[in-house]
């Protein structure tokens, strides 16, 4: 996980906004082939689940970019299968 301060605002708009918190949290999925790993994640980053999904060759990455209480997260899913990871 890391986290960043990343600069949102113009110098003239007086400095409350100025800067805004922005973290990213980033998901390793993994398990064994056809589990549901990738329907996982898209419904996560898509929100919902694909209606045809086809077996992953290597490794799916999505991201999701959520706005809570004014704070910017990111939300990075990498998903693969177990014998990437050997
Ligand atoms: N019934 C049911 N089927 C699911 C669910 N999640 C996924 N599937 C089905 O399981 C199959 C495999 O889903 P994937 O998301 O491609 O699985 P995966 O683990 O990413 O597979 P690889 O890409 O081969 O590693 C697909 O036919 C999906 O439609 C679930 O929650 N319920």
């Amino acid at each position: 996980m890391e986290s960043s301060l990343e600069f949102s605002g113009s110098l003239g708009s007086g400095g409350s906004s100025l800067w805004s918190r922005c973290r990213t949290f980033k998901v390793l999925v993994i398990g064994d082939s056809a589990v549901g790993k990738t329907c996982l994640t898209h419904r996560l980053c898509a929100g919902d689940f694909p209606c045809r999904v086809e077996s992953t060759i290597g490794v799916d990455f999505r991201e999701r970019q959520l706005d809570i209480h004014g704070e910017r997260i990111t939300v990075s899913c990498v998903s693969c299968f177990c014998v990437f990871l050997l």
